[in-house]
């Protein structure tokens, strides 16, 4: 098995910890997508599978072995960088093979490989070329290629995509999931860019101040977030995150409220109907200018022309909210309603900021949605 076991891991830089007691585990073939803001530790946990950064306490196991202290060459690992770090003299096939030159593969494996992922890659007529003369998107395929032809049984990759533009990112996303899914390779993938997080993840771990904060499949990640930081981490525009009180089964937001669907109930009662924090999605909020039962009242502040639709922020007794709409003829300075799809609501309990569960009718609802 070509899994990646991390155990128990801490690490630090002098006395400063940067990792605290992580505990992850990649399959063997899976693509787990490293996520976070900057600085939280994602090329540093990288780094240490790699074996570039020494790891100050707990262990981590490749394929079953115990590799914490092995040493780097001996990790059978290709790593792409995001500033590709190609050798400037050697041509574009000359950078591919320079690895397998050097491990002594017999000439005609190295040539049979070379030439595959020429093809792959859409290189074949720039592999005379000097990485000066090729452009950053071309670049970034010879950085690509070079890994793929090691055949490692570990792919790692340190934002490879963040020097390109919108256009050939999305197009190197498409070719990175061809890659993995030609080769296998169990692949681990660091980025602070949640599409690209979602797009290429069979798992996401997003990543706070050293601390996984959640690791699960995309949908869950979106769908049911485990805390109000995963909650606002993922999702653009962000979640509305409002502390509110329940009393029984309504929800208090600031001098109004709402009456929320009984589904809820039994959720809201074991958590004492305590404050709380409701998370709801811009898509997930319903504006109209006549008030229909059970909204709350606001006038339009910002309206941002996203182009499908619009991000329309709604000052709601001095909170903002942002709803998505598609509706081009909302004005500023528009009294308007605000309404919930009661089976998209979360809630986070005010202290933990934790979440508090989800009624089984919820789930339910998203199947359905789904189909
Ligand atoms: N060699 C080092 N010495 C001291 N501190 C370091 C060193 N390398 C990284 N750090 C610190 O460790 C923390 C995590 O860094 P890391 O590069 O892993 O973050 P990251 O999540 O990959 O960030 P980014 O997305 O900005 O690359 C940061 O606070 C960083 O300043």
């Amino acid at each position: 098995m070509k899994e990646i076991l991390l155990k128990n891991v801490y690490k630090s830089y002098k006395d400063t910890p940067v990792i605290e007691n992580l505990n992850l585990e990649i399959k063997e073939g899976e693509r787990l997508v490293l996520l976070g803001p900057s600085g939280c530790g994602k090329s540093t946990i990288l780094r240490m599978i790699a074996g570039l950064e020494t790891i100050s306490s707990g262990e981590l196991y490749l394929n079953g072995e115990n590799a914490t202290n092995m040493q780097s060459g001996h990790r059978n690992i290709a790593m792409v960088f995001q500033n590709y770090a190609l050798y400037p003299n050697m041509t574009v096939s000359e950078n591919i093979t320079f690895g397998l030159k050097a491990s002594k593969i017999d000439k005609e494996e190295v040539n049979r490989r070379l030439e595959k992922v020429l093809n792959m890659l859409d290189l074949k007529k720039y592999k005379d070329r000097l990485p000066k003369e090729l452009s950053g998107g071309q670049r970034q395929r010879v950085a690509l290629a070079r890994s793929v032809v090691k055949r490692s049984n570990y792919f790692l990759l340190d934002e490879p995509l963040s020097n390109l533009d919108v256009t050939l990112r999305h197009n190197a996303r498409k070719q990175l999931i061809k890659i993995h899914e030609m080769y296998k390779h169990t692949f681990v993938y660091v980025t602070h860019d949640q599409v690209e997080a979602m797009t290429i993840g069979h798992r996401i771990a997003l990543l706070n101040e050293g601390r996984i904060q959640m690791i699960d499949t995309p949908e869950k990640v979106y769908n049911y977030p485990s805390n109000v930081f995963t909650a606002s981490f993922i999702g653009n525009p962000k979640m509305n995150l409002k502390k509110v009180k329940m009393e029984k089964n309504k929800i208090i937001i600031k001098k109004q409220n709402i009456t929320i669907n009984e589904i809820w109930e039994d959720i809201l009662k074991r958590n004492n109907n305590s404050n709380l924090i409701v998370g709801i999605r811009p898509e997930h909020l319903k504006i109209t200018k006549e008030k229909v039962d059970n909204s709350i009242d606001g006038v339009i502040k910002f309206i941002e022309n996203l182009g499908p639709n619009y991000a329309i922020a709604v000052d709601i007794d001095g909170d903002e909210w942002i709803v998505l709409d598609d509706y081009k003829n909302w004005k500023i300075g528009n009294k308007v309603s605000i309404s919930f799809n009661d089976y998209k609501l979360h809630f986070f309990n005010e202290k933990t900021e934790n979440n508090i569960g989800y009624p089984k009718e919820v789930e339910n609802y998203d199947n359905l949605c789904k189909h």
